[in-house]
């Protein structure tokens, strides 16, 4: 898979650099099975039609550059973790667009001349919610109308889990509320981060990615993978946390040598951090709906 970073406004050099292909859109934070629905489906295309599969997303979450609404400046896939879960599915060119004020701007119609027609995108594919485009005002009957027979357009239905559309937002209230062992049906694997394990006297310490979301504080059940190596330990989330460093405790000696990466699942809420609150858990719909 080749990553291109672009800016705008969008050079040449990418322009002609560029391949015939199906592009996916979206952010895709989490790469969830809705977002996973959208890449199989564009590679189904790519492949009928002998062409590229490419990804177009954007960095950072336009929400935190537009200031509008929850700004969302954590990731369950930061940017390198998206990377890796894209080529695992098949992607071959993947455009990071850099999201600022000036590509906020685009008027949904430059935005499919240049970013699409521009890296010769034959088939665009997408979600029924998708929109781009200065104030968000390109949809996918949009996109159809902009492309004016220069590309097909596919549009993916809802996919939805207990009537609720599986979303970035439906997983972030999940973990920030602790609800771990309820995000593998959304997700489709238990929320999981990469990160390094260090040995510090008779604890550990995972060194991640300091743009992963966290769950809320309290004590964790985890599974630690590395290798062919699984074991369960438990993981302290507390709000004084150094950014990028978890807090891993064992009964006994982790079967790692320090210094390796190791991928952390959570799977369970223990308690909270004063251990004073054991785990309660209230039904979906008592979620608090404002993340
Ligand atoms: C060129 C362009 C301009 C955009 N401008 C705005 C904007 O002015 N306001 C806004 O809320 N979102 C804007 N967005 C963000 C989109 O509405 C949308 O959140 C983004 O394309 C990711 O799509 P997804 O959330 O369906 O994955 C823009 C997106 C693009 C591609
Ligand atoms: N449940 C779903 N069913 C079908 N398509 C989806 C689903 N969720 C997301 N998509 C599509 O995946 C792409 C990426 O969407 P996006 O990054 O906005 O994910 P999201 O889960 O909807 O996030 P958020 O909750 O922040 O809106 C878009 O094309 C969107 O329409």
């Amino acid at each position: 898979m080749r990553t291109i970073h672009v800016e705008h406004p969008i050079k040449d050099t990418i322009q002609k650099n560029s391949e015939p292909c199906v592009m996916a859109l979206g952010f895709f934070d989490g790469v969830h099975v809705g977002h996973q629905e959208i890449i199989k489906t564009a590679k189904t295309i790519a492949d009928q039609k002998g062409l590229q599969l490419a990804v177009m997303t954007f960095f950072p979450h336009p929400s935190s550059v537009i200031k509008k609404g929850k700004q969302i400046t954590k990731y369950m896939t930061p940017l390198s973790v998206k990377e890796a879960m894209f080529e695992k599915l098949g992607v071959d060119l993947l455009y990071v667009v850099n999201f600022d004020m000036q590509v906020a701007q685009i008027p949904h119609e430059e935005f499919v001349d240049s970013y699409l027609c521009g890296l010769q995108c034959k088939h665009a594919v997408a979600g029924f919610d998708y929109s781009y485009g200065f104030k968000g005002r390109g949809n996918m009957a949009q996109l159809n109308t902009d492309a004016d027979g220069r590309f097909g357009v596919t549009t993916v239905e809802k996919l939805e889990k207990e009537e609720q559309k599986v979303s970035s937002t439906v997983l972030r209230q999940l973990i920030s509320s602790g609800r771990v062992e309820k995000v593998p049906s959304y997700l489709g694997t238990s929320y999981e981060m990469l990160g390094i394990l260090r040995r510090i006297g008779r604890e550990y310490r995972l060194y991640i990615d300091s743009d992963y979301f966290l769950p809320c504080p309290g004590s964790y059940e985890v599974t630690l993978k590395s290798g062919g190596l699984v074991t369960k330990a438990m993981c302290e989330v507390a709000s004084t946390d150094r950014p990028g460093e978890l807090s891993v405790r064992a009964f006994y000696d982790l079967p790692f040598d320090d210094h390796t990466p190791v991928r952390l699942q959570w799977k369970n809420f223990i308690a909270d951090y004063q251990m004073d609150a054991f785990h309660a858990q209230a039904p979906m719909d008592e979620l608090e709906l404002s993340i």
